[in-house]
């Protein structure tokens, strides 16, 4: 397993927590500068933390307490593969050699490490590419050289840096494909650093969402769209409908109307706790008659892409405004145009809530979500 456990303060702020298990592919999510990859440049020794630790396999490669560093293996010692975006391949040598050339070190047989380059050449399924200069590939097949450059290392920890985002997105599947399948057999903690939610949700097990330098929360990408941990982390992970309200012994309010829902008090949120809630597109239905717990409300956009279809409606007698999208087809059975009217109901078992925390607690980080249902 590989944790970390790191904080420092220059020459960007970072606070980052999480664990990854062999085998395991946890994806690092976040805004353009939040850290993600000086995370990994943390964890590989090209950067160096303050405080914390970092453990993989039970081996200390980092750990430092008060500004006093224990343990700090050098990057060569620490045994990272690393895949960049750039395919970072040397552009005189052939694809074989490419792989061949970082195991110089522990295979000193030149015969021996051509062999294994070979191995890895074909475990990626690009047996016949050996020969060819890194010009005369693809760019997905440069990228398949550098995986397997980064994987013939055998080492203890693979580190993706947006390896897909310069790839067609054919080859990109193609790719996710071969990841997929040799995720298992390589056993070894795998993270990757992507701005891509869909990838992540495709791809991972668990993703750790890092806004400003902090790990704000690590989750399987289904707990993580269903359950935020805070507004911020709705907002990270694309949610886009995020209310504000105040939770009340069992009553949900909707800041800027007057509705209010009743929910189950399952004793979490004191009473009088502003909150934010959140509603997945699932718990949206929309009808085009009035029936019991609907809010009428009014189309105010409507936008289609292809099949899919966006909308906003208004809710009526307040400023609140509820996202959703629909199939051609559905917009068509219920009549949808600008300026409708329509009928919205929420799933109550789908509401997400969240207590707001002054800006100035610092238990603001921890905050904790919990599913109440109407
Ligand atoms: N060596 C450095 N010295 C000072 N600041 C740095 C250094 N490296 C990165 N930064 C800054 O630290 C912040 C985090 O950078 P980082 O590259 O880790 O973000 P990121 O989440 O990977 O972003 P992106 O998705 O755009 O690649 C950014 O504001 C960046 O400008």
């Amino acid at each position: 397993m590989l944790k970390l456990q790191i904080s420092q303060t220059a020459p960007m702020p970072l606070q980052i927590q999480l664990e990854c298990l062999p085998g395991e592919l946890h994806a690092l999510v976040g805004p353009s500068g939040s850290g993600k990859t000086s995370t990994l440049r943390v964890i590989a020794g090209l950067m160096q933390a303050d405080e914390g630790l970092i453990q993989c396999a039970d081996i200390d490669w980092f750990s430092a307490d008060h500004a006093k560093v224990n343990v700090n293996l050098p990057t060569a010692d620490r045994s990272c593969g690393f895949l960049f975006q750039q395919y970072a391949l040397f552009p005189h040598l052939n694809a074989l050699e490419n792989i061949a050339i970082p195991l110089r070190k522990h295979h000193p047989d030149s015969i021996e490490r051509l062999q294994l380059a070979q191995k890895w050449l074909d475990k990626l399924g690009i047996s016949e590419l050996s020969q060819r200069m890194p010009q005369e590939l693809s760019g997905g097949q440069q990228q398949r050289v550098a995986l397997a450059r980064a994987l013939a290392r055998q080492p203890k920890v693979l580190l993706l840096d947006e390896p897909f985002s310069a790839i067609d997105i054919p080859t990109r599947q193609d790719l996710y494909k071969t990841l997929a399948s040799i995720r298992k057999e390589l056993n070894i903690p795998i993270l990757l650093v992507t701005h891509d939610l869909k990838e992540a949700s495709l791809l991972a097990d668990r993703i750790t969402v890092i806004d400003q330098g902090i790990s704000l929360q690590t989750a399987s990408p289904r707990m993580l769209f269903q359950k935020p941990r805070n507004s911020r982390v709705a907002q990270l992970v694309g949610i886009n409908n995020i209310f504000r309200g105040v939770f009340s012994a069992g009553a949900l309010s909707l800041d800027g109307s007057p509705h209010v829902f009743q929910v189950v008090d399952k004793g979490k949120i004191p009473a009088g706790q502003k909150v934010a809630w959140v509603i997945p597109q699932s718990g949206i239905s929309v009808h085009s008659q009035t029936m019991p717990k609907t809010l009428a409300a009014t189309v105010i956009q409507l936008s289609s892409i292809g099949q899919i279809a966006s909308i906003q409606f208004l809710i009526k007698g307040s400023d609140v405004v509820v996202n959703w999208e629909a199939s051609s087809a559905e917009i068509k059975r219920l009549a949808i145009q600008l300026g409708s009217e329509a009928h919205i109901e929420f799933d109550a078992q789908q509401i997400h809530i969240m207590p707001l925390r002054p800006i100035n607690d610092p238990r603001r980080l921890q905050e904790s979500g919990s599913a109440i249902g109407l």
